[in-house]
């Protein structure tokens, strides 16, 4: 605990009553001095300015300290000042005084303090003496030779031990009765910096201690401040940690498997509809489907034909809540127009001739609570449309040849190869129900424009009729790059076909290039597009060298492209070294 002594800033000396003043003056000089206790046996005369005293010697011609000064002459000379014990707390302090003298128990002054800057240090001292007693970590304060000046009060508790105790005690004393194992502050004194190591103290217990020279101007050691922690209490801590640690990592786990299995799920949904994707295309459709499966909204496929875009209603069918209710296709192109309306909207009975007894539920009734899938959306002629937009717009539909208003609750799914966009330009198309159904928008590139699906979708029609034919074929890698390479008009629809084409005709276990010739639209019996007039010879040698090039690009090999184009591998060769120099 700090002490009284700690606050004496001024420099004195004590001098005996009747001193000489000569010599009195020889002691002081060159020293910063300012004050001269004049003692007597065991009491404290007065205290003298160093200025008095010049005072003394040069006007007064006085050679001696003499009992006058403090007496006759008491107000001129003497400052006023209190006695305090150091052992007694700062706040007992007086502030109304000159000087304040700290006397040891014989009452011989050990420091002083002026009383000016008294109530300064008072306050700023009280406020380190609170933190010095209320911090958690145990403090210990030497002198420069290892004697003990103070600790707080939770050294005291942690090495058991009374401050009145162990002050004034040397450390290494304390170290032999075993007070702590090992002075962490004669290292400190012997290796001049700071040191970190733990001690195993008397009272059982183990602190991990840091301990600091504190220097001088001169870089001289005054003080050894050690500081340490009950290493007990870290562990705790560690221990809290670790604890938090773990629950976290069990969450964390936790966390993982929740996203496995609804990865697992989304599998699942996806695997009820079969969505093979590979393509960051797809992923980015994937990713719409789950976000709008759940809300009832109104989507508008586009993409080529064969893209997959019942695929995708079914998935998104899937993975809504309505999973378990009816999914519903309607494909408006295969539908004579004159039974469309009938179709999706149901009539009564005798509504026209041949209608069946009875009436009959259209497909929109069906789909309550489920899904509507209108497939080839282009083709409904214009007046449907409109009963379609009031359908969608009521949420009602009323059966051909019948009055009554049935409710109906359904999420329709529009999808089309056609571009929906242009027949509304065109007047084709209405553009409110085309506002109206394009609420969300999937657009299906075509499988060129996402080739990384192709090696994907092909093990997976592999696999599938495989299965179908009782089978076990597998491909050439040549073919799964043809395969690659191909442009696919078809798209999906047209890879699944051929590859049913190539396990079913295929005579050895492995499939070759051969095996697609007749599937693939490089085979000649197909008509090659000519948008553009231009001389006869050009447009053969430019068929010629696209020919040959896209052949051997395929094949890879000169015999194998012979084969492709049905002719001698020496005319490949010929073809290739003529081209071979054209851009
Ligand atoms: N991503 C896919 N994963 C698995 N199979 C697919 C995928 N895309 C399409 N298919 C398959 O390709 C065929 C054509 O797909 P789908 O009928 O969904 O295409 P579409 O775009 O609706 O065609 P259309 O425009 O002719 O109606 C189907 O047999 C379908 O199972």
């Amino acid at each position: 605990m700090l002490n009284l002594l700690d606050v004496s800033s001024q420099d004195f000396v004590v001098c005996p009553i009747n001193s000489d003043l000569e010599q009195l003056i020889n002691k002081i000089s060159g020293k910063d001095i300012k004050y001269i206790i004049v003692y007597q046996e065991d009491s404290i005369l007065g205290i003298l300015s160093v200025s008095n005293l010049l005072h003394e010697i040069i006007i007064n011609k006085k050679t001696k300290v003499t009992h006058k000064q403090f007496t006759n002459d008491k107000l001129r000379y003497e400052k006023s000042f209190t006695i305090i014990s150091k052992d007694l707390p700062l706040s007992k302090i007086k502030d109304n005084k000159d000087i304040v003298v700290i006397v040891n128990n014989e009452n011989y002054p050990l420091g002083i303090i002026d009383g000016e800057c008294t109530p300064d240090i008072k306050q700023t001292l009280l406020e380190y003496q609170k933190i010095f007693e209320n911090l958690e970590e145990e403090i210990f304060v030497t002198d420069q030779h290892g004697y003990v000046l103070r600790l707080n009060p939770a050294a005291e508790r942690v090495c058991g031990v009374l401050a009145r105790d162990v002050v004034g005690r040397h450390v290494r004393d304390l170290e032999r009765e075993g007070l702590f194992s090992s002075s962490i502050t004669m290292h400190v004194l012997r290796q001049k910096k700071k040191v970190n190591m733990m001690q195993q103290l008397k009272s059982g217990k183990t602190v991990l201690s840091t301990a600091i020279p504190i220097l001088n101007d001169e870089g001289e050691i005054v003080r050894v401040i050690s500081t340490s922690k009950d290493y007990q209490e870290i562990n705790k801590i560690k221990a809290e940690l670790e604890e938090k640690k773990t629950e976290l990592e069990e969450k964390n786990t936790e966390l993982a498997r929740k996203t496995q299995e609804l990865s697992i799920l989304r599998q699942e949904i996806f695997s009820n509809v079969n969505l093979i994707y590979k393509s960051n295309e797809m992923k980015t459709i994937r990713n719409t489907i789950f976000k709008i499966a759940p809300l009832a909204l109104t989507v508008l496929i586009q993409g080529e034909s064969g893209v997959g875009k019942e695929v995708i209603s079914k998935a998104i069918h899937h993975a809504s809540p309505m999973r378990d209710q009816p999914f519903i296709k309607i494909n408006c192109s295969l539908i004579p127009e004159h039974l469309i309306e009938s179709e999706l909207f149901g009539y009564e009975s005798g509504a026209f001739t041949g209608a069946t007894k009875g009436g009959k539920i259209g497909k929109i009734e069906l789909a309550n609570n489920g899904t509507l899938f209108l497939d080839e959306i282009g083709e409904v002629p214009l007046m449907i449309q409109v009963k379609l937009l009031e359908f969608l717009q009521d949420q009602e539909i009323c059966k051909v040849g019948g009055t009554k208003r049935i409710k109906i609750d359904t999420r329709i799914i529009a999808a089309t190869n056609r571009n929906l966009q242009d027949m509304v330009n065109d007047g084709l198309f209405r553009k409110d129900l085309y506002y109206r159904l394009n609420v969300v928008p999937i657009n299906i590139p075509p499988l060129r424009e996402r080739k990384e699906d192709i090696p994907a979708l092909v093990r997976y029609f592999l696999n599938v009729f495989n299965n179908k034919y009782g089978m076990n074929k597998i491909i050439d890698p040549e073919v799964m790059q043809a395969l690659y390479n191909y442009s696919w008009p078809g798209n999906v629809r047209e890879l699944e076909h051929v590859l049913e084409r190539a396990i079913v005709i295929s005579e050895t276990e492995l499939i070759r290039l051969e095996a697609l010739q007749n599937s693939l639209e490089l085979k000649g019996n197909k008509r090659i597009a000519c948008p553009d007039l231009m001389p006869l010879k050009l447009a053969k040698s430019q068929l010629e060298e696209q020919m040959v090039r896209n052949a051997y690009e395929l094949c890879k090999s000169t015999y194998k492209a012979a084969k492709l184009l049905e002719v001698d591998q020496s005319t490949v060769v010929k073809l290739l070294k003529k081209y071979r120099n054209n851009p």
